[in-house]
C-alpha cells in the first residue's frame, strides 16, 4: 500500500503546440494539504485535467498507488473528487437534495435511496460549511459564494481520499476565504484527506502546514508552505519575465 496519495514521474501535458506540464515530479504524502498556484494559464487546471483523466500525457502518474492508466475515470469511481472551477447545475433542486448526493456511490445499486443517516450526514456538512440556512433553498438561485459553500458540503459526503478543489474560494468573501481554507486544514488533520487547492489567494498560505507547487517555477516542486516560500511565490509571480508566454512555448 502506497503512503502517497499522488506520485508523478516525469509527467509531461500540454495541447498542441504548447508544452504546459514539463517533466513533473510530484510525491504528495497522504493526509497533505498543497496550495497550487501560479500565472493564469500556468496549467494548473490542466493537471487536473490529467488526474481526472480527462487529458493524454506521457509520464507515470499513480492515485494511492494506482497506476492512473488502469483507473478509467477516477472521479466515478472513487479515487478523487473534484470539485472544478465552475459547477454549473441547469434545473431547480433544494440544497440539501444536491448535498445528499455526495452519498451517491456508497448508496449505488440501491433502491431506498437515501437514508435518514444520509441525510444527518448531509446536514452535518452544511453545519461545517456555515450554510445550514440554504438547506431547503432552491440552489440555482443562491450567489456563486453560497454556491461554492454547498459544493464543499457535498464533498464532504465522498469516500474519496484525495480532493482536487480548482479555485475553491474564488467567489468568496473575505470571512469565508478565511474558513474555508481552516476547514481544508481541519478535514486534512481530522479526516486525513489529501487536498490539492489551486489558488491565486496567497494571502491565506503563509500560516497553513502543507505544501505549495507553482506551477510558473522553472522546475515546478512541493515545497513546504512559509511565509519565506510565499513571498518567493509571490515575487516570482510578480515579475514579468516569468510570464507564462516568455518560456513556455514549444
Ligand atoms: N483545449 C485546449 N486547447 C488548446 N489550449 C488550451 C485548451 N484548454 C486550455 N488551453 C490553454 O492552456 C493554457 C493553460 O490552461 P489552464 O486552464 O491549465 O490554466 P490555469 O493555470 O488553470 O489558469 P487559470 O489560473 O487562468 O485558471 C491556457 O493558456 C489555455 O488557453
Amino acid at each position: 500500500m502506497s503512503h502517497y496519495s499522488l506520485l508523478t514521474q516525469n509527467l509531461v501535458a500540454g495541447y498542441e503546440r504548447r508544452v504546459l506540464l514539463r517533466n513533473l515530479f510530484l510525491s504528495v504524502p497522504e493526509g497533505a494539504f498543497v496550495a497550487v498556484v501560479g500565472h493564469n494559464g500556468a496549467g494548473k487546471t490542466t493537471l487536473f485535467r490529467v488526474l481526472t483523466g480527462q487529458m493524454a500525457y506521457t509520464g507515470q502518474v499513480q492515485l494511492h498507488g494506482r497506476d492512473l492508466r488502469h483507473i478509467r475515470r477516477p472521479a466515478a469511481e472513487g479515487a478523487l473528487a473534484h470539485l472544478p472551477q465552475r459547477n454549473a447545475i441547469s434545473f431547480p433542486i433544494e440544497v440539501r437534495e444536491l448535498v445528499v448526493m455526495g452519498r451517491f456511490r456508497q448508496r449505488r445499486g440501491m433502491l431506498a435511496g437515501y437514508t435518514t443517516q444520509d441525510y444527518a450526514l448531509a446536514d452535518e456538512a452544511l453545519e461545517q460549511v456555515g450554510a445550514t440556512h440554504l438547506a431547503h433553498q432552491n440552489f440555482t438561485l443562491l450567489s456563486g459564494g453560497e454556491q461554492q459553500l454547498v459544493w464543499l458540503a457535498q464533498l464532504l459526503l465522498q469516500d474519496a481520499r484525495l480532493w482536487l478543489l480548482d479555485e475553491p474560494t474564488q467567489q468568496l468573501d473575505v470571512y469565508y476565504r478565511r474558513r474555508v481554507f481552516s476547514l481544508l486544514q481541519q478535514w486534512v488533520q481530522e479526516r486525513h484527506k489529501t487536498i490539492l487547492c489551486i489558488t491565486h489567494d496567497l494571502d491565506q498560505l503563509p500560516n497553513l502546514p502543507g505544501y505549495l507547487l507553482n506551477l510558473s517555477a522553472p522546475e515546478p516542486q512541493l515545497e513546504p508552505l512559509n511565509e519565506a516560500t510565499v513571498a518567493a511565490a509571490r515575487a516570482w509571480l510578480e515579475n514579468e519575465a516569468s510570464l507564462p508566454t516568455a518560456h513556455s512555448r514549444t
